[in-house]
């Protein structure tokens, strides 16, 4: 029998700076993030980048960070993504979470109403290192190999021929 496995849930403290800004939440159970809203109007032409605020802010534990991606869809209709993706909330921020996002659509402008769910908010655990300078890295598989070196770029002409 299959033991079952208990999620922990771990707390993290959040302040609404906009009152009207709902407590962030999973829509579904095991979703890895959590909407992030707006609250302006903002309107983005092509191209154009703008600063978003979400009326949150919050006190992640420390060994945690915060991610914030883009939503899929608003990028696949709206070719609407978010320009430092993934973002990243330190756990010792305490100001207001702002999404910057930007329009990659080349025609068609972006228009954000206040409480729309623009990008998710992704809590991981992190670690945090200490460097040490050496003057040979130990070795490895890959080595200094990178940037294709695996392969995996072929045309898909070249793939259906039979060259997988
Ligand atoms: O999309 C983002 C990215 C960052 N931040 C906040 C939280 C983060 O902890 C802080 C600093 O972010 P980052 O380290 O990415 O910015 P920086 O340009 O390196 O600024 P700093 O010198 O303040 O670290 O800004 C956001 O609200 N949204
Ligand atoms: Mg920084």
């Amino acid at each position: 029998m299959r033991a079952s496995i208990v999620a922990t849930v771990t707390e993290v403290q959040i302040h609404r700076l906009d009152a009207d800004v709902p407590i962030p939440t999973y829509a579904h159970p095991a979703d890895a993030g959590t909407d992030l809203v707006s609250t302006v109007d903002v309107t983005l032409e092509p191209g154009e980048r703008t600063l978003v605020p979400t009326g949150v802010a919050i006190a992640l534990p420390e060994g945690f960070a915060g991610f914030i991606h883009p939503r899929s869809g608003l990028a696949l209709r709206h070719g609407l993504s978010v320009v430092n993706t993934p973002g990243t909330i330190d756990a010792g921020y305490r100001g207001e979470i702002k999404v910057l996002l930007v329009n990659h659509d080349l025609r068609e402008a972006v228009h954000i109403a206040r409480g729309d769910r623009i990008a998710q908010l992704v809590v991981q655990r992190v670690e945090q290192v200490r460097f040490t300078e050496v003057d040979v890295l130990s070795a490895s598989v890959r080595g200094a190999g990178g940037y294709g070196s695996s392969g995996g770029h072929a045309s898909i002409e070249a793939t259906t021929e039979g060259s997988l």
